[in-house]
């Protein structure tokens, strides 16, 4: 199945794939290679992996790829017309100074960015586009809009809780999809997340503070992504969910980002903005 519609693209951008052996940068290039609307020109991954120096195509048990695993991003990013980066924060902002000198759109799927990278990737996206999301799929920035209508249509009677499952290797918690959608229930009662925001329940916790937004965080097996927004009142409850099952909804959402960004000014952009879901 094509990865975007309605897209004429008269040249196809040349991609970079980074953290290319992980679950999502394997997912990422497939998809690429299969793709009518990005050609992948570089695979990163990190100094000392086995796969640096191997065609990835063949590194990942297939045909050969015609582009070698480098660590050299540098050299790899400066060809690129857009970059795809599911890596790590520090990573990630590397490769974001990195991405802005070449003037090439940056599609960040990494979470678990702490301010001081915001700020860095703030200052990244005034030179180049910067699109990044906690989740690319269709389903969950759709979801998320859902939460901010329900949580403005709701009093403060109406308690709100994420509750989030992942696989086992997973590093940080809540996930990005929490915080998405933790943020979009505190928008939906016009307050910050950070003033409502419960992380971590444990020991005499004490009763739960009204109009607080509780999170929790399921890590096990090989789920690949499953998040409850539960609205609990007395006498009655909603709950809206998303369920991943395949990480294809992730990559197809990064792929037609990076294509949407190739006109884009400097700037910081999300998912809403591609999908055209914003307001
Ligand atoms: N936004 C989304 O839709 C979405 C979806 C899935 C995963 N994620 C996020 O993407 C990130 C990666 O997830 P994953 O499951 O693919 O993890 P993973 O551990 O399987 O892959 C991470 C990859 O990054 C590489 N890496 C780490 N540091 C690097 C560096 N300095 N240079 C180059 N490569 C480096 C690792 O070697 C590995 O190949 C996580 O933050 C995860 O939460 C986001
Ligand atoms: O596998 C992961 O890691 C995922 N991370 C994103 C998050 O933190 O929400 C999206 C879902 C999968």
């Amino acid at each position: 199945m094509s990865d975007l519609q309605n897209t004429d693209q008269p040249q196809r951008p040349g991609v970079v794939v980074t953290g290319a052996s992980g679950r999502m940068g394997q997912m990422l290039i497939r998809l690429i290679l299969d793709s009518d609307h990005l050609r992948l020109v570089g695979a990163l991954d990190r100094a000392g992996h086995d796969w640096i120096g191997q065609d990835i195509g063949t590194a990942m048990g297939g045909a050969p790829a015609g582009v070698t695993v480098s660590d050299d991003a540098v050299t790899a990013i400066a060809q690129a017309q857009a970059v795809i980066d599911f890596t790590s924060p520090d990573a990630t902002v590397a490769f974001a100074e990195l991405t802005a000198q070449a003037r090439a759109v940056h599609v960040i799927g990494t979470t678990g960015l702490e301010q001081r990278h915001l700020d860095a990737l703030a200052a990244a996206a005034r030179h180049a586009p910067i699109i990044r999301a906690g989740n690319m799929s269709l389903g969950v920035n759709l979801l998320v809009g859902l939460t901010r209508k329900v949580a403005a249509a709701l009093g403060t009677d109406w308690d709100i809780e994420v509750v989030e499952s992942h696989h086992r290797h997973k590093v940080d918690a809540p996930s990005g999809t929490a915080l998405m959608l933790g943020e979009a229930a505190a928008q939906g009662r016009g307050a910050a997340l950070d003033d409502l925001r419960v992380p971590v329940r444990d020991g005499i916790t004490g009763a739960r503070a009204p109009g607080s937004i509780g999170f929790s965080a399921i890590r096990g097996g090989d789920v690949v992504g499953e998040h409850d927004v539960i609205f609990a009142a007395d006498g009655e409850r909603i709950v809206l969910r998303h369920l991943a099952t395949d990480r294809a909804i992730f990559a197809r959402g990064a792929i037609r980002a990076a294509v949407w960004g190739q006109d884009k000014g400097p700037g910081q952009y999300d998912m809403m903005d591609v999908l055209g879901l914003q307001g």
